[in-house]
């Protein structure tokens, strides 16, 4: 069996506070239906107690989905993940871009979650796996929670479902890679002193489509000021009617209908 660990944009993306190194955000995220990797599991050819193929930029400790395995093993999963994991391999066909702000890392560590909650009957709820993935990484509730839309607060770990379809998007992910711990440095750097949480909070009940229709992707997103900052080359791709996504570098507009 295949599962699907779908990309996401950031609709829109408004940093509210600071939380140690973090920051306090409302945001709304969508899912997007065509782009996503695919997670298998797969016979082993090693020994190994964790093995793991697919093309990665990143060490093996440094993977989302290896953060999984160790974060169950830290909650007392250790023997059902390990009679899983002694047989199976996780296999990952990689499709989102790295570093595109889409997050791919977090959504698969959510489904792998899942994969071992279905595989290894660990009778985890939706919200057990939410907290569980907020351990791995500030995203990875959103994945876990299984909307496919969702007005997203704290650093990320609190998720409520926004009622609509989602949009139909196209998603322009230019040739270079952000990295997010950058980004959010260089926003606490030099664009803290613009926070506006008030226009923050008169998005959140407002539709992903209304929102598209009234706001430019500067005033939709933070971020995006700290991103040009930090990635000047970024400037050369934005183009006209395309918003942006997280920490970048991703575009995204409503497909023409
Ligand atoms: C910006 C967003 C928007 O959805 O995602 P991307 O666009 O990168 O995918 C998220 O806030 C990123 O979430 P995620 O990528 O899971 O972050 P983590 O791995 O937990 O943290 C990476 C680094 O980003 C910073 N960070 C992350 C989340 C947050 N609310 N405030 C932060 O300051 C921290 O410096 C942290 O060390
Ligand atoms: N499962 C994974 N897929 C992709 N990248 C991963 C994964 N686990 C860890 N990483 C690391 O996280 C970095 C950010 O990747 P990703 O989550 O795809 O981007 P973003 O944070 O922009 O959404 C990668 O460059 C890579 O070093």
């Amino acid at each position: 069996m295949q599962y699907e660990a779908h990309a996401k944009v950031n609709i829109f993306l408004k940093i509210v506070g600071i939380r140690g190194n973090y920051h306090e955000l409302f945001s709304r995220f969508m899912l997007v239906s065509h782009l996503f990797d695919t997670l298998s599991f797969v016979p082993k050819s090693s020994r190994m107690p964790f093995e793991l193929v697919g093309d990665f930029n990143c060490a093996l400790e440094q993977n989302t989905v290896y953060k999984i395995f160790q974060t169950l093993q830290k909650h007392g999963f250790d023997t059902e993940i390990q009679n899983v994991m002694h047989h199976e391999a996780l296999h990952v066909n990689k499709r989102i871009p790295s570093g595109a702000g889409l997050g791919g890392g977090s959504s698969d560590a959510a489904t792998f979650l899942k994969m071992l909650n279905d595989r290894a009957d660990l009778k985890l709820s939706a919200e057990d796996m939410m907290a569980l993935g907020a351990e791995v990484g500030a995203d990875v509730a959103f994945f876990a929670s299984g909307y496919t839309s969702a007005n997203v607060r704290g650093i990320g770990e609190k998720v409520e479902a926004y009622d609509e379809a989602p949009l139909d998007l196209d998603v322009f992910t230019p040739p270079l890679a952000c990295d997010t711990a950058r980004v959010y440095r260089t926003y606490r750097e030099y664009f803290l002193q613009f926070i506006n949480p008030s226009l923050a909070a008169s998005m959140v009940d407002m539709s992903s489509e209304a929102l598209l229709q009234s706001f430019g992707k500067e005033e939709l997103n933070d971020l995006y000021p700290a991103c040009l900052q930090a990635y000047p080359e970024l400037r050369s791709y934005e183009k006209e009617g395309w918003f942006f996504s997280g920490s970048g570098s991703s575009f995204f507009r409503m497909k023409e209908k």
